[in-house]
């Protein structure tokens, strides 16, 4: 019988951080006593940046490995994956990409019970690099928060990640700073709607979204300092979220507002670009320092307007009115009926988001 996933605090066994590491891809998988045969999972961009590179550092060390492209994050490409090597000798993974080949490594890994994998991120643009937790699109379309996998171990390569394109890293940036608010959201609906709150988690997600606040003038492209700095909150906030059993510490009314941007807009922006915007909305309604949180992503270059974001404002207000249908039983700022068209359009205004 399996274990319950939710009742434990999984996070990454060793993390692999530093120039130039990816080259030390085998050692890492002999450090964590892999052997065998591998399969690696990377997006379709990804796999020249350096899943073909991990591939064949694999085999020249002596495993067997072979390479999967993810199109994209959804439960059918899931499905399509796990059934073709379900009945294959496989001993470990490797998903090398951004967030949505590392998220669907994470549930494959899972469906193919537990089979161990090594997350190894080509940007720092999310914070699903070291967590338990996937976004995954179900079948209507609709992305679903999932316990999965826990990556056994990470390589960060400050090299490759400072080369990765900067709006991909402002975008990890944004991802941090809405723990800012994710934070305020389970606090009021710890006190509004007694829900389970771990005060660890929070504490450690809110100091990680101040710490990178604090720094984000000595944020710089091409600065592979920037990258381990990134890389690391990345972590941590993926740790909290690990200690939380869920995404509650990082993911509240900005997380749903930009979930629905994702179903709405016919061109999203990225996740953490729409988190970033979505923080400076809810800040406001929390009566929190929301022109802080502009002037910080401001400072990065991430967007802090639909104008930026490249989305049209009727779509921001339409996802305004609509974020809290999104996992409703997550309460947040936004209550049980959202906002109406009138606050949303007054918020977005105030905020400068349209
Ligand atoms: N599990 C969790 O806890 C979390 C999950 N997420 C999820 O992660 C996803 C967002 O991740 P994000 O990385 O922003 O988006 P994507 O995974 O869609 O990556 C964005 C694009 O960047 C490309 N890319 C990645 N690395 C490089 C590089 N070094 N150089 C050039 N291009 C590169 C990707 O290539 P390619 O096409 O090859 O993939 C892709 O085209 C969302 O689905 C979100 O829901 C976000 C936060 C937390
Ligand atoms: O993006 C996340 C945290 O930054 C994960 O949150 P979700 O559970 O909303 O997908
Ligand atoms: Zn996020």
């Amino acid at each position: 019988m399996g274990f319950n996933k939710s009742k434990f605090m999984e996070i990454p066994r060793d993390i692999l951080i530093g120039t130039n590491v990816l080259e030390e891809t085998p050692d890492f998988c002999d450090r964590l006593n892999f052997s065998g045969s591998s399969l690696v999972l990377t997006g379709p961009n990804t796999i020249e940046i350096a899943g073909n590179r991990v591939d064949e550092l694999l085999i020249s060390s002596g495993f067997e490995s072979e390479t999967q492209i993810v199109k994209q994050a959804t439960r059918s490409e899931v499905n399509k994956i796990t059934r073709s090597w379900k009945n294959r000798e496989l001993d470990f993974l490797v998903g090398v990409g951004g967030g949505k080949t590392i998220d669907v490594t994470k549930v494959v890994s899972d469906k193919l019970g537990d089979l161990p994998f090594v997350s190894v991120p080509t940007a720092t643009s999310h914070d699903g690099i070291a967590s338990g937790r996937a976004s995954i699109l179900d079948e209507e379309g609709n992305k679903v928060s999932v316990s999965s996998t826990t990556p056994i171990g990470v390589i960060a390569d400050t090299s490759l990640l400072s080369e990765s394109p900067w709006r991909l890293t402002a975008s990890g940036i944004a991802d941090i700073i809405s723990n800012y608010t994710a934070v305020k959201d389970w606090h009021l609906a710890k006190r509004l709607r007694n829900v389970e709150y771990s005060s660890y988690a929070a504490a450690l997600s809110e100091m990680t979204a101040e710490t990178l606040l604090n720094k984000t003038d000595s944020l710089k492209k091409g600065l592979e300092e920037t990258s381990w700095v990134v890389a690391k909150g990345l972590i941590s906030s993926g740790v909290a979220m690990s200690i939380a059993g869920s995404s509650r510490p990082a993911s509240g009314s900005e997380h749903k507002f930009s979930h629905m941007l994702d179903r709405i807009a016919p061109e999203p922006a990225l996740h953490g670009e729409q988190c970033g915007v979505g923080t400076i909305i809810m800040m406001y309604l929390h009566d929190g320092d929301w022109k802080k949180i502009k002037n910080a992503l401001r400072s990065v270059g991430a967007p802090t307007d639909a104008k930026s974001l490249g989305i049209e404002k009727k779509y921001i207000i339409e996802a305004l009115q609509n974020a809290h249908k999104i996992r409703p039983e997550r309460y947040t700022i936004l209550g049980d009926k959202g906002l109406t068209k009138e606050a949303a359009i007054k918020v977005a205004e105030k905020t400068g988001v349209i």
